[in-house]
């Protein structure tokens, strides 16, 4: 685990003595926008307009971020038009690597044998931290972007006169109640088990464990009155909300409450958050996205500061094709 420095990599666990003992995710630094007609996005720059064959995903089966992008791009019809290549699950001294491993695409674009080497093709003196996922573009040779949140709002819409699939996973009008639970999810839970597991300070880790628990009891409460996390009028719809969640969810009992000492209760625990799990899960598509044999190698072996035998747990027995009797809720 490391970072580029002026393009050079360095071998460098994240640094909790500047934040006195907290995790501090950094900000992704490459924020364009791929877009129907190549007009600019939000943010970074023109030029990135959706074309099948064009872009390309590099991702880890084992993180959370990068699998939201393999959830859209199951679910969008884009695996055609979008291709991938899969990290290996070890990111060790090289951070995260190419191999040919069970599940490992290794980089058949560039024959790269780490991430940053990517990175680097983008940019050669690129500072800050290599991570997964990265939208490439093969056209211009570039990284698109490397921030989950904004590639899953690009491959909702972006492609839809490619693919001819307009499902959309964000409406516009419910925009505002999605980002408000994106808000609370992506700090108190996706992030949240981050902060618990990379602390380094005991008060630390203790402040985001309580916070992820009161999360995990609202979670508990809104659904057991409704299916999906977000209400358009009477009835709850599924969202890019739920997406978002679920990515960190289906990883909780097998590595979040052991590895990352999120060990309140298990999310087979709670009712309605198992059903929910387990409904998403069922979803046409989404079992092929997820892979627990790297979700559990990469954490387990990959974080020898936790756990330094790099021993590999064996369970849990987990079933998630179990029936969610969710069907009748609004
Ligand atoms: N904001 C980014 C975060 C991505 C991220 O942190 N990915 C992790 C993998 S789970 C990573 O690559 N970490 C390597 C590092 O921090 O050096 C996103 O959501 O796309």
């Amino acid at each position: 685990m490391g970072l580029l420095v002026k393009g050079e990599w360095h071998d460098k666990w994240y640094d909790t003595d500047k934040s006195d003992g907290a995790f501090e995710r950094e900000d992704a630094q490459l924020r364009s926008w791929v877009t129907a007609d190549g007009s600019a996005g939000p943010s970074g720059n023109a030029g990135f307009r959706a074309e099948s064959g064009r872009y390309h995903l590099y991702v880890s089966l084992a993180c959370p971020w990068a699998h939201r992008t393999l959830i859209f791009r199951q679910l969008k019809g884009l695996a055609g038009h979008i291709g991938v290549s899969v990290v290996s699950p070890d990111m060790l001294d090289h951070g995260w690597t190419f191999d040919t491993g069970a599940g490992s695409s290794g980089d058949p674009l560039y024959h790269s044998d780490f991430m940053h080497q990517i990175y680097t093709r983008n940019k050669s003196d690129y500072t800050g931290r290599v991570t997964v996922p990265v939208l490439w573009d093969k056209q211009q040779e570039c990284i698109v972007s490397n921030e989950s949140a904004e590639i899953i709002r690009m491959l909702n819409s972006a492609f839809n006169d490619i693919t001819g699939n307009q499902q959309d996973f964000c409406p516009e009008h419910l925009k505002p109640q999605i980002d408000q639970v994106n808000e609370r999810v992506y700090h108190t839970i996706n992030n949240g088990v981050y902060k618990a597991g990379f602390a380094t300070k005991t008060e630390k880790y203790e402040a985001a464990f309580s916070e992820l628990f009161d999360s995990l009891d609202w979670l508990e409460e809104r659904l057991t009155q409704q299916r999906y996390l977000v209400r358009d009028g009477d009835k709850s719809v599924l969202t890019e909300a739920d997406w978002r969640l679920f990515t960190t969810l289906i990883r909780f009992d097998a590595v979040y409450f052991g590895h990352f000492k999120c060990n309140l209760r298990r999310i087979e625990d709670y009712p309605a958050i198992s059903g929910y799990v387990r409904d998403l899960y069922q979803h046409p598509g989404v079992a092929e996205t997820v892979d627990f044999s790297h979700i559990k190698r990469h954490y387990y072996y990959s974080h020898d500061m936790i756990n330094p035998t790099r021993i590999v747990p064996v369970g849990p027995a987990l079933d998630f094709n179990r029936a969610h009797g969710r069907e009748s809720l609004k």
